[in-house]
């Protein structure tokens, strides 16, 4: 997955949204959008996967701490197509990181206890249009 966008000295606090607006590729095999700390410390991998990695049309995410990945969590929906323009809000609270779509919303737990956002970087077949902090 090519590198894509990557934002640095955030500071994203609970209960603020990062809103990522763009265009899943139509030939896309997967995308994800990361947050947390940096690039080895993720509360969350949010990774469609078209297909890729041994998946089909399955939402992968995860967690990373000092570079090792967690336990993934498989979800059962999978609300994009190949060529989607779509809105992705993603905000956290000490418990969990809620990812929010226009017809899906997904819960991931912030296994990390991370309590700030510093780091964004969306990676793969999707084409950032733009991106906001509310
Ligand atoms: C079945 C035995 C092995 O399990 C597989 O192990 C793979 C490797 O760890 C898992 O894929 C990783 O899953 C991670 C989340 O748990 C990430 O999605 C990881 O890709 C992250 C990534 C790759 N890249 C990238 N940049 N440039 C390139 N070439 N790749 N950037 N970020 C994927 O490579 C994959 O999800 C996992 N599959 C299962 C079913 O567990």
């Amino acid at each position: 997955m090519e590198r894509g966008l990557v934002v640095t000295q955030l500071d994203i606090q609970p209960g603020e949204c990062i809103k990522v607006k763009g265009k899943i590729l139509s030939d896309a095999k997967g995308f994800a959008v990361n947050v947390g700390k940096d690039s080895s410390t993720l509360l969350l991998h949010f990774n469609p996967r078209f297909d890729c990695h041994g998946d089909v049309n399955t939402v992968v995410c995860n967690s990373k701490e000092d570079g090792m990945w967690g336990e993934e969590d498989r979800k059962a929906d999978f609300p994009f197509q190949h060529g989607d323009k779509i809105e992705i809000c993603i905000s956290f609270n000490e418990t969990e990181a809620t990812v929010k779509l226009p017809e899906a919303e997904f819960q991931f737990p912030n296994r990390l206890g991370m309590e700030k956002i510093e780091y964004l970087a969306v990676e793969g077949d999707f084409k950032v249009k733009a991106i906001k902090f509310s």
